[in-house]
């Protein structure tokens, strides 16, 4: 976690930094002035009531939305938003959208195959550059997911957890230097969620996690740092129980009632 003395900005150690981001929909803005930064190798959640402004923050990260104002620094890269947004995958930033996007009636394993050949073409990965399959860098990123042993079952057989944990494998292999997850566990029950918070303390040894979610006890047992956002801007940013402490952040969001949360 980076500690920054008031002043993201100044924080030389980040990953990716947002300076001065704002988005406007047709005048509205949907995001106001947000500047903050994350760490290489941590978890960093945004959070906040319906509206807030989370998801687009993620859509200006992987350049789905072009911010109308504020700088996207990354890595030793800078400024990002000039590249489009499969550049921005190839440089190591991959989101993973609540929509699932797996091939339903290949195997896990086939599906892994695809992802790994950055090939979204199925007879291509499959057949003609299978030469350059790495057998062992999926086995190796499935078992981190526990999907190893389905590895043989179709995607459609998997639970909703399992399509969820194989869609993050499927990023883990390109081996991105950021992931962003777009409330990874909504659907799911106490035990997938809690399985999916040891597989994202597992992925942080790789990558740095940034999560939009609603479910505060996920946020609560794996969160490095967080970022309270409210009407588009930063509410206040803190550990998980400095910002649950927060008078504000219980007026705005945790003192609203579960119906906000689900
Ligand atoms: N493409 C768009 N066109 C117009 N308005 C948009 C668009 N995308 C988002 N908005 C608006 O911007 C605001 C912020 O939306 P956003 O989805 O980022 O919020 P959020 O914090 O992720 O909310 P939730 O928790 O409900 O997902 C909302 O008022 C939303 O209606």
């Amino acid at each position: 976690m980076i500690r920054h003395s008031g002043n993201k900005e100044s924080a030389t150690d980040a990953l990716l930094s947002l300076k001065h981001i704002s988005v406007e929909f047709d005048g509205f803005k949907a995001v106001n002035d947000v500047t903050t930064s994350i760490a290489p190798h941590e978890i960093h959640f945004f959070i906040g009531p319906n509206g807030a402004g989370k998801t687009t923050l993620l859509d200006v990260i992987c350049g789905k939305t072009k911010p109308s104002a504020g700088e996207v620094d990354y890595a030793d890269i800078g400024n990002i938003l000039k590249l489009k947004e499969f550049e921005i995958v190839k440089k190591g930033i991959c989101r993973k959208f609540q929509v699932p996007s797996t091939f339903v009636n290949l195997s896990v394993y086939d599906n892994m195959r695809i992802a790994l050949n950055h090939d979204k073409s199925v007879f291509g990965s499959l057949f003609m550059r299978k030469r350059y399959l790495d057998t062992r860098k999926i086995y190796e990123v499935l078992n981190l997911v526990g999907l190893d042993k389905k590895s043989k079952e179709r995607a459609k057989s998997l639970s909703h957890g399992e399509k969820q944990w194989l869609e993050i494998a499927m990023l883990l292999v390109e081996e991105p230097k950021l992931l962003l997850l777009d409330e990874p566990v909504a659907g799911m029950g106490q035990a997938e969620t809690e399985k999916t918070a040891r597989i994202l303390e597992e992925i942080k040894d790789r990558c740095a996690v940034a999560v939009v979610e609603h479910d505060m006890n996920f946020v609560k047992s794996i969160a490095d740092d967080v970022t309270v956002m409210h009407e588009g801007a930063i509410l206040t940013e803190g550990t998980a129980n400095e910002v649950m402490q927060n008078k504000k952040v219980q007026e705005v969001y945790l003192g609203r009632g579960e119906e906000q949360h689900a």
